[in-house]
């Protein structure tokens, strides 16, 4: 038998709630087989990040060349990629092996706090990586930092959303985690419409990883062949449930809950899509 192939290109967290542990076991749960080219690992837990060790950019590029000339890929993400050297390697080894769909999950803050990419690699992100995406996919803060200008309301965000393609990105999704009200809705943009996906808020602290684990089912549906509105759809579904039955680990945020979606139907009536102008 064959699996679609997926491969991570970000950093580790030790506590298994984001960077590749999230990513890998979020491919595993949508059937894709997984690969991971670490650019940094973090000792880190709920409670936030006690130590930073990046990989060389040739240890990158290594990782990168033993998986594309071997086993090949069918859809890959970036998550965490620490600095400007790591990210010039990284586009380099997606141009040269000619590999995509791309996702690139623009992280640059955890949830605890600490800066997980450099400030001078925030603007070779735009000029790198971007460029290569089929999809970006910012949280709202990273959004605000992208296009240099604060996204406080629906008409900023579209504007937003346009200046990120006009970037180079074929689309986007500005992820509203960090937004109030009761629903978290996503808004996704390819150029054509725009496209919001609102599942209710959940009221939990229990929020560690959910940027990677989203544009990690994104990056499995794609690399199983599904067009890209779909593949954030069940992306929107995969986190949503993996929210609604946290695992109540660690004193801090804990990570959510990759195993629920495959096991647990009940929040997957309450994902809607609404296309606007
Ligand atoms: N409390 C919540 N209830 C429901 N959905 C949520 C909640 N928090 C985040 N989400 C959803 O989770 C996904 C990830 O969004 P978020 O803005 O939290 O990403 P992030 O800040 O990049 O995450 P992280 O940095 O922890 O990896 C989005 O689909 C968002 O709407
Ligand atoms: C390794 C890693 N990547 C990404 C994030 C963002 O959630 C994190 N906290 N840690």
């Amino acid at each position: 038998m064959t699996l679609p192939r997926a491969l991570t290109i970000a950093g580790s967290d030790s506590g298994g709630g984001a960077g590749i542990q999230a990513d890998l076991k979020t491919f595993q749960e949508l059937g894709a087989f997984g690969m991971s080219a670490l650019t940094a690992v973090t000792a880190q837990n709920t409670q936030g990040v006690s130590g930073i060790y990046e990989m060389t950019a040739e240890a990158v590029a290594r990782q990168m060349d033993a998986v594309l000339e071997d086993i090949g890929v069918d859809a890959l993400k970036t998550g965490m990629i620490a600095n400007v050297e790591i990210m010039e390697t990284i586009a380099e080894k997606i141009r040269q092996h000619g590999v995509g769909p791309l996702v690139v999950d623009p992280v640059m803050v955890a949830k605890s706090g600490h800066s997980l990419l450099e400030k001078d690699a925030r603007k070779a992100l735009t000029q790198t990586l971007l460029p290569l995406a089929l999809l970006v996919t910012p949280n709202l803060p990273e959004a605000e930092i992208l296009v240099n200008q604060q996204l406080d309301t629906e008409a900023k965000r579209k504007d937003g959303a346009r200046r990120i393609l006009d970037m180079g990105a074929s689309a986007v999704v500005i992820k509203g985690g960090h937004l109030e009200g009761e629903t978290a809705s996503d808004l996704f943009y390819d150029g054509e419409s725009f496209l919001t996906f609102s599942a209710p808020r959940i009221h939990t602290r229990h929020t560690h990883g959910t940027g990677c684990t989203f544009s990690a089912a994104v990056t499995a549906e794609l690399a199983k062949g599904r067009n890209l509105a779909d593949a954030v759809y069940t992306a929107k579904k995969f986190i949503t449930r993996a929210i609604a039955r946290p695992l109540e680990l660690g004193k801090g945020h804990g990570p959510t809950n990759h195993w629920a979606y495959n096991r647990d139907r009940d929040p997957e009536g309450v994902i809607t899509r609404t296309l606007s102008t």
